[in-house]
């Protein structure tokens, strides 16, 4: 059995799942488009723009060719950013086949399509979406490198491909639990990376912890309220990709998305905290996606509703945050609708 593992793309997080397969003795190659990043991860096992300071495991090697980086893996890793996993599945597809593992770490949609991931690796792979491993939960992969203490969900339809990704990753500072419910699991690794971007806003407009509370709080129900409608569990945003992720993201000070949203909260415009950020920011992205979605599944998500109008129409962020505190009266379990609660309920 090949002890091979290839991991596409690497930026932070790649690198540090790399980095994790390595930690387990595994042969390790991260595929990369940057001659100049092959050449220092190989020569001086850094990977200094995305994870400055970090020795990275001589075993972990890095290539720009995508047909040696696949060839001989037991397991496929993917781990590019959303906007460009249709690009790499498809320029995947020539060298992968059925009997190595996929497992993909992405947390977004495509925003055209409104697909999931899964099912966007699944189309160019011509494979079963079911066989596709989703791996998410609360994991900066600037911890992650450093061999902090890390626990991610694996989620498949097919429970058996995510026992194996379990048995490839696990490792006494990663420990990955598996959960049958992918819909749930990708939905609320993609979504919550909204809810913190209105929570760095918060904190960037000044607010406090009580606003903060309350956009973790009140983002989650929304996601779940969403997520339900769209075939999803509601306890799997009880788990590691909804709350945990929620509050990773929303409160570390690694959050690229916590970030962003405090810059927006400063009053920066969107284009300048792009540029400063230099890392994607999934939440902008999703936040598009999800206004979509939200009009499509005909549920409420009004912290998503007011972000979209912050990011794309120029709403100054307090005004936002006055008309979330100004909507009519509600009731806190307003969560799912009757139909999906009867449906749990059978
Ligand atoms: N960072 C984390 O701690 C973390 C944790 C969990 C999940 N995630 C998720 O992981 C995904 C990737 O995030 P990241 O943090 O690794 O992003 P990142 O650090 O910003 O790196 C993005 C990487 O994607 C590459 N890339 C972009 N477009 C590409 C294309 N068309 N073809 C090939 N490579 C391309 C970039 O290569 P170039 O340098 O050549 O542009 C870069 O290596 C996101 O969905 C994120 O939400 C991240
Ligand atoms: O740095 P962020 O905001 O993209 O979040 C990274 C991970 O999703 C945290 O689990």
């Amino acid at each position: 059995m090949s002890n091979k593992a290839a991991v596409l793309v690497a930026g932070s997080w790649g690198t540090a799942l790399a980095s994790v397969l390595a930690d387990k003795d595994m042969e390790v190659a991260l595929w990369t488009r940057s001659e100049a990043q092959q050449d220092e991860i190989n020569t001086k096992h850094r990977n200094e723009r995305f994870l400055p300071g970090v020795d990275l495991s001589p075993r972990l090697t890095a290539t720009t060719d995508l047909e040696a980086a696949v060839t001989g893996a037991k397991a496929v890793v993917m781990v590019a950013p959303s906007s460009a996993v249709r690009e790499v599945a498809r320029s995947l597809k020539p060298f992968w086949h059925e009997d190595m593992l996929l497992v993909h770490a992405t947390k977004g949609f495509e925003i055209e399509s409104m697909k999931r991931m899964s099912t966007v690796i699944a189309e160019e792979l011509g494979c079963e979406e079911g066989r596709i491993v989703v791996l998410s939960g609360p994991s900066h992969a600037e911890e992650v490198v450093k061999r902090c203490p890390t626990t991610v969900v694996v989620a498949a339809q097919d429970a058996a491909q995510a026992e194996l990704a379990q048995d490839l990753f696990m490792n006494p500072y990663f420990r990955v639990y598996t959960n049958r419910d992918m819909v749930g699991v990708e939905l609320a690794g993609a979504l919550k990376n909204i809810i913190a971007l209105g929570a760095g806003m918060s904190d960037g407009l000044g607010y406090g912890d009580n606003a903060k509370a309350a956009l973790l709080t009140r983002g989650l129900a929304e996601i779940t309220r969403v997520g339900v409608e769209m075939g999803a569990n509601p306890l799997t945003f009880a788990g590691l990709a909804g709350v945990g992720d929620l509050v990773v993201t929303a409160t570390s000070r690694h959050s690229r998305n916590w970030r962003a949203g405090f810059m927006l909260g400063e009053g920066k415009p969107l284009e300048e905290v792009l540029t400063q950020m230099g890392m994607v920011v999934e939440g902008i992205r999703t936040t598009k996606a999800a206004h979509a979605i939200s009009e499509k599944y005909q549920v409420q998500m009004p912290i998503a509703a007011q972000l979209y109008h912050v990011l794309f129409e120029g709403l100054d962020p307090r005004t936002a945050v006055e008309a979330l505190m100004g909507r009519d009266r509600k009731t806190e379990m307003e969560v799912m609708s009757l139909e999906t609660w009867e449906q749990w309920h059978t």
